[in-house]
């Protein structure tokens, strides 16, 4: 029989995920779903797989077995070209270390993304400054990065991931590098912005405080989903419960 297609209220929809790198198994027999506009926490200590499952969600990598769907659409099926096409232009990706490009200024980084679209000089750089004021940079929008705290490089990249807008933002410990009264504020001025725009999240973390602010969490261990972690309202946990197959 062909396979079952997912809920069509879910944006990012996977089944049954094993994925091997070498001889390591990194994620064993997982299943999630992640509903529009979503903000949800991956938590796990180190090594339990987050990063691995938010390469295989976002098609950077395809699990051995298993199924990833976004917006009804199957992506483990899709091309590399297909795959790189789609990340391109729905999803965003914050890593923990900000990874600019060393020559170019804070807005000229935040701006790339649509430059290589071929959108025009101006509407790029207008759009990079909006982004770059709201995380409270605009004033160090034409330094560049050495000349910057790891604190403002990493709000550069934020920038850089909301600049197109995305469907699906995936934040892999975006606030791990930074201070923790820093780390706070950049992560709330990160939620309120992905919550004004219905950007749906996947938040990465191995802090419970950051976790807390989503709207519910998927825990791993050893590249499996273990027991929910307490949702903060019921009716998040009943949601999943009835959406599981
Ligand atoms: N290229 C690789 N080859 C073999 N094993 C790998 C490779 N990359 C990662 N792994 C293993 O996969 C497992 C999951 O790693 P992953 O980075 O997804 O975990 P994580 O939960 O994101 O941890 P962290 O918080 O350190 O990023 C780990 O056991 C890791 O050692």
């Amino acid at each position: 029989m062909y396979a079952m297609a997912p809920p069509d209220n879910d944006v990012l929809w996977a089944r049954s995920l094993h994925y091997s790198l070498g001889k390591s198994v990194v994620l064993s027999d997982v299943s999630l779903s992640v509903r529009e506009a979503e903000i949800l926490a991956l938590v796990g200590p180190r090594g339990s797989g987050k990063t691995a499952l938010m390469h295989c969600l976002s098609g950077q990598a395809v699990a051995q077995q298993g199924e990833v769907w976004f917006n009804s659409g199957p992506v483990h099926t899709m091309t590399a070209a297909q795959r790189e096409r789609l990340r391109r232009e729905r999803f965003g990706w914050i890593d923990p270390e900000p990874g600019l490009v060393p020559e170019l200024t804070a807005w000229e980084n935040a701006a790339l993304p649509l430059l290589l679209r071929g959108v025009s000089h101006r509407a790029a750089r207008t759009s990079a400054m909006e982004w770059l004021e709201r995380l409270d940079i605009g004033g160090s929008a034409r330094k560049r990065p050495y000349a910057l705290t790891q604190s403002q490089r990493q709000r550069i990249a934020i920038a850089r991931s909301l600049v197109t807008t995305p469907s699906v933002l995936f934040a892999d410990e975006p606030t791990a590098s930074l201070h923790r009264a820093d780390g706070a504020q950049v992560l709330r001025t990160l939620m309120a912005a992905v919550r004004s725009h219905g950007i749906t999240v996947l938040l990465a973390t191995h802090d419970t405080e950051v976790a807390a602010l989503a709207d519910r969490t998927v825990a791993l261990l050893d590249g499996r989903r273990v027991g929910t972690a307490a949702p903060t309202t019921g009716a998040e946990g009943v949601a999943e419960c009835s959406l599981s197959v």
